[in-house]
């Protein structure tokens, strides 16, 4: 569950990125955020994953007010989120299989337990064969379900996703809606944030659309926005 309550969040130097935003989503709802560039996307993402903090308003996840958290209850807020960045943030000096081992290893899992969930993971995303590959040597379509394995192998219960599908054809781009539509099948809750009209015509889907940091009345997608 998330639920944002009137959430403001100016960044140092005063612009204001999002203004008295308000909604919820559902345990095991999938929901896309849309928005122009700048409209504040990110920064809402942020604000779930308390990357950043609200200067006002609150931000709960799973009943926790994530804005106050401390330091310490950190790690075990992002246990229970996985995180798909919009610059990948793939490690280039270590292989496919390292780079989704990382979350475990911060993590304590002991070795063996790992290795199952890395492979796992990456059979999930279907680069099980690409595991001692460099992130380097895959196409961008590869390298975001690489991201996506990186950010299931805790098995969150939320899945946040930025702009997952950007500089990807539409063919790549529909694979991985697959892949999201599998998690959510199984119960896991995805906010994804996307301006890709081949993703948004994806029908049933509920959307969040931000203006200038402000929450427009939301939607049902059933065709193009
Ligand atoms: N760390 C920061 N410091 C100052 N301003 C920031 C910071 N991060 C974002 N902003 C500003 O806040 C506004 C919202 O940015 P955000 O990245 O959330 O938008 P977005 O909708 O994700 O955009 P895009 O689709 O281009 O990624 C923008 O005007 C941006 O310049």
């Amino acid at each position: 569950m998330i639920r944002f309550n009137q959430v403001s969040k100016r960044y140092p130097g005063g612009y204001e990125a999002l203004r008295n935003v308000s909604f919820d989503i559902a345990e095991g709802e999938m929901v896309f955020l849309t928005g122009h560039s700048g409209a504040g996307k990110s920064t809402l993402l942020k604000l779930v994953a308390a990357i950043e903090r609200p200067n006002s308003g609150s931000v709960l996840v799973n009943n926790q007010n994530v804005g106050v958290l401390k330091g310490g209850a950190l790690p075990y807020l992002r246990r229970n989120l996985g995180i798909i960045f919009q610059d990948h943030k793939l490690l280039f000096d270590r292989s496919v299989f390292d780079n989704v081992l990382l979350p475990l290893q911060i993590c304590g899992f002991d070795h063996r337990e790992s290795a199952k969930r890395v492979r796992a993971a990456l059979d999930k995303v279907g680069l099980l064969k690409r595991e001692k590959a460099n992130p380097i040597a895959l196409s961008g379509g590869e390298q975001q379900r690489l991201c996506i394995a990186r950010a299931i192998v805790n098995r969150p219960s939320i899945l946040l996703a930025d702009e997952p599908t950007g500089n990807l054809d539409a063919a790549y781009a529909q694979e991985i809606m697959d892949i999201f539509r599998s998690f959510h099948q199984v119960g896991v809750t995805l906010l994804i944030s996307t301006h890709d009209e081949s993703v948004l015509q994806d029908a049933g889907v509920r959307r969040l659309a931000l203006k200038q940091g402000e929450l427009q009345p939301t939607s049902t997608g059933s065709g193009p926005a």
